[in-house]
């Protein structure tokens, strides 16, 4: 890992250094955070440590949330409460957890019945809450988003969820610095969503492990704002913790007007946008990691298998394995094939689909839609298709585009026209594929089972999803639209009136209430509110290992999303690897899974010889499923970040050991059914006989917190004297991040939004009040 940062700087060291509260000597830093987007499936168990400890939100006013995976999409003209409009009562009781956690700690809230709704990654830039030089985090891992502003955003677990609530920081360490620059013009019909998938195609999904991806280059700074979003979106998909762009003309022109950004006439705002001026990467500074590529390579691009990946030019023909080198990759590819149903040397524009969906964090924002109604306008879709859905990214963006006339232009060629929530992406709501069924989608994982178990996915832009739809197959975007210029210039300026009129009305005035000065501390438990939850002991684990060969086992495999409806954290053993587990759509044991057979049943380790292991989402789920199974220990030569992380939280050891020939010898080991043994105070492995098979490396902090069961919110509590001369210092000189978009408007401190507006009907019965529809 990369020392103590010293001038020159990258845009990352700069905006991680303005945040750091201490750093101690091994490098662990703890990092302060400014803004905290929270939802319904992430959040139920931080807020259930919360109560526990009796511990209260330290920042509600730099926390936002809002419902968006579990709900329905379908229209809202009857909705009167989220309990009677959600059917599935695990969703449903995920989203109503959520609204009590909201008034039971004062947050701000936007709700089912709130036109500023919507997918998390896209309210935050939209009201202004995201800003440049901020740290950002969300129980996400496509917080990666808010990057486009220059904000340092990146996705946590569960644990951190809870961390950052109680404390309003985060304990970390200093990631590497990767440069993706992107120069020259971009071809006609290649836009955003192509170049990121092209960047993921050449750095491949570990690309960017460990590090924070700066976006740069003459071709990135002339996308619009939205267009940013969607590459750092999908800076996750590369590996990477995080991607930025550095802030410039083109930010501060979005976020001006922005609710919760500085008022553009104050004295602030001048200041901010002095400040934020200064984020740039410094001429000669250091990079762990560059890629350079050349805008004109670049096609329209859609995915062929199971992994980001697995990209090609929509011109090109499905690759089989003799295309790949590498053992693991052709092994990955013929894999895929099956799943996705495809012989290699098919033109990908003769593959026919099933469905189409518009919509995500990464594209369903209002250019998203513009441009795809571009494709669509006058047309009908293709006979073939099943069902073809927009679902625009929040409320704001749906009424804009209505006002555009979008809705229309899609409900004549034969769209469905959805409510905002991230819906197909993941299929957490009604929304999904049938098994076999194949979709064209705007989305960013092509996941085994992602948008629903058996279906199968093609990652593409909005305007070549447009496409597909018309043709009925999966094709190629110029033929359809005039080729004049780039899907991702020269979209008209997106209309900030939508976006700014819900905070000047009267009736949000009124709902826009103080916060107490001296908010006393909620207290749910009887612990005292320093107390420290505590977590078992790592010391020595000796058990049975299960092997796993494969490369980029990602945390939908390791728990799928109908699993992630739970508001607990134990029970889950009998959901990991579910779709390899259990023979399609039954709970009959799959024999030839290694989990299912003796002794491995009984594993306690799991040692995968291929790279990547716990990528994708940050669903806590997964690591809480493998402890359930009985499993504390993965060994691997690299993991996801946050699932990384994640593991640590509970008490788990991840190993990384990076020689592929000691991993061979503790597989083997694994493979002949013997034990093996983890010593983490001696920090070696040993086989059944006690002779040693590998030394590892594990941080001193980590290890320390393993071996004495210490959970790190009762230690940063210890810190709160640091916390808050931050604080103080962050009043002092970026003054608009307290809470202050409303501040400025309203002149009361530091306040918030209420959480739901109640009103009695004439039924009796306490509702939120409904906006207009
Ligand atoms: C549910 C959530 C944890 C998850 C994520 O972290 O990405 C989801 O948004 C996803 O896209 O898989
Ligand atoms: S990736 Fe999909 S499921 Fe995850 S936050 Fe974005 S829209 Fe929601």
């Amino acid at each position: 890992m990369p020392s103590a940062v010293k001038p020159p700087q990258t845009l990352y060291d700069k905006v991680f250094q303005d945040h750091i509260v201490e750093e101690k000597q091994d490098g662990t830093i703890l990092l302060y955070i400014d803004r905290h987007l929270v939802h319904e499936v992430t959040s139920p168990q931080a807020f259930e440590g919360l109560r526990n400890a009796s511990r209260k939100v330290r920042r509600p006013d730099c926390t936002l949330a809002t419902v968006d995976h579990n709900i329905p999409t379908a229209s809202r003209k009857n909705l009167t409460t989220t309990e009677k409009f959600i059917d599935e009562a695990d969703s449903r009781i995920q989203c109503v957890t959520l609204e009590d956690n909201v008034k039971a700690f004062d947050l701000t809230y936007f709700g089912l019945d709130d036109k500023r709704q919507g997918i998390v990654h896209i309210i935050g830039p939209e009201q202004g809450f995201t800003l440049p030089a901020t740290t950002v985090v969300c129980g996400d891992s496509h917080t990666s988003t808010h990057g486009a502003f220059g904000a340092l955003a990146f996705g946590i677990g569960t644990s951190e969820v809870e961390h950052v609530l109680a404390t309003q920081t985060l304990i970390t360490r200093r990631s590497k610095n990767m440069k993706v620059q992107v120069d020259g013009e971009l071809a006609p019909g290649v836009g955003s969503k192509d170049i990121i998938l092209y960047v993921i195609g050449q750095i491949g999904t570990a690309g960017g492990t460990g590090a924070v991806i700066e976006f740069c280059g003459s071709a990135i700074r002339g996308l619009s704002m939205e267009a940013r979003m969607s590459i750092c979106n999908m800076s996750i998909e590369g590996g990477a913790r995080a991607g930025m762009v550095a802030p410039d003309q083109t930010t501060f022109e979005y976020l001006k007007n922005r609710p919760l950004a500085p008022k553009p006439d104050s004295a602030e705002w001048k200041k901010a946008v002095n400040y934020w001026s200064t984020l740039k990467s410094d001429e000669d500074a250091n990079w762990d990691i560059e890629v350079y590529i050349d805008a004109k390579d670049i096609a329209p691009t859609v995915s062929w298998g199971t992994s980001p990946q697995d990209v090609i030019p929509i011109t090109g023909v499905v690759p089989g394995p003799d295309d790949f080198q590498d053992p693991v990759k052709k092994e990955a590819c013929k894999r895929a094939l099956k799943y996705m149903g495809l012989t290699a040397g098919t033109p990908m524009q003769e593959i026919p689909l099933d469905k189409i969906f518009i919509g995500s964090c990464t594209n369903a924002r209002i250019e998203d839609l513009r441009s795809a109604a571009r494709i669509v306008e006058g047309k009908k879709i293709a006979k073939n298709l099943k069902r073809a859905m927009i679902v625009p990214g929040s409320g704001l963006v749906k009424r804009q585009a209505e006002s555009e006339g979008l809705d229309q232009i899609f409900i004549d060629a034969g769209f469905e026209w959805r409510e905002a929530g991230c819906s197909m992406c993941l299929g957490m709501n009604p929304d999904i594929l049938s098994p076999g069924e194949r979709c064209a989608s705007t989305s960013n994982r092509n996941f085994e089972g992602r948008q629903g178990a058996g279906g199968r996915t093609h990652l593409m832009s909005p305007a070549m999803a447009a496409a597909a739809a018309i043709v009925g197959n999966l094709a190629d975007v110029r033929k359809l639209a005039p080729p004049s210029a780039s899907a991702a210039k020269g979209s008209p300026k997106v209309e900030l009136d939508a976006h700014v009129e819900d905070i000047s009305s009267d009736e949000d005035l009124d709902r826009i209430i103080d916060a107490p000065a001296d908010a006393p501390p909620q207290t749910h438990g009887d612990a005292p509110p320093g107390a420290t939850a505590g977590m078992p002991k790592f010391e020595t684990l000796r058990g049975y290992a299960a092997p796993f060969d494969v490369g980029n086992i990602d945390t939908d495999a390791i728990i799928p999303k109908q699993f992630l409806k739970t508001i607990k954290r134990s029970g889950l053993g009998v959901a990991l690897f579910h779709a390899w587990r259990y023979e399609a759509g039954t709970e009959k044991e799959d024999a030839s899974f290694i989990l299912n057979q003796d002794p491995y049943r009984n594993s306690k380790i799991l040692v995968c010889t291929g790279p990547n292991f716990g990528c994708g989402s940050s669903r806590e789920h997964a690591p809480w499923a493998l402890l359930d199974f009985g499993i504390k220990c993965i060994i691997a030569p690299s993991y996801g970040d946050i699932f990384f992380n994640n593991t640590f939280k509970n008490g788990m050891l991840p190993l990384r050991i990076t020689d592929q020939a000691v991993l061979e010898k503790i597989a083997a080991e694994a493979k002949a059914g013997k034990e093996i043994e983890v010593d983490l105070p001696n920090q070696t492995i040993r086989d059944a006989d006690g002779n040693e098979l590998a030394k590892f490396d594990v941080e001193e902090f980590r290890k320390h917190c393993l071996v004495n069961g210490l959970d790190d919110i009762g230690l940063t509590m210890g810190s709160v004297d640091k916390i808050e001369l931050h604080e103080a210092k962050r009043t002092r000189e970026w003054p608009w991040l307290d809470g202050s978009g409303y501040l400025a408007r309203h002149g009361r401190g530091p306040v918030k939004v209420e959480a739901v507006p109640v009103k009695k009907t004439n039924r009796g019965e306490v509702v939120g009040e409904p906006l207009e529809w």
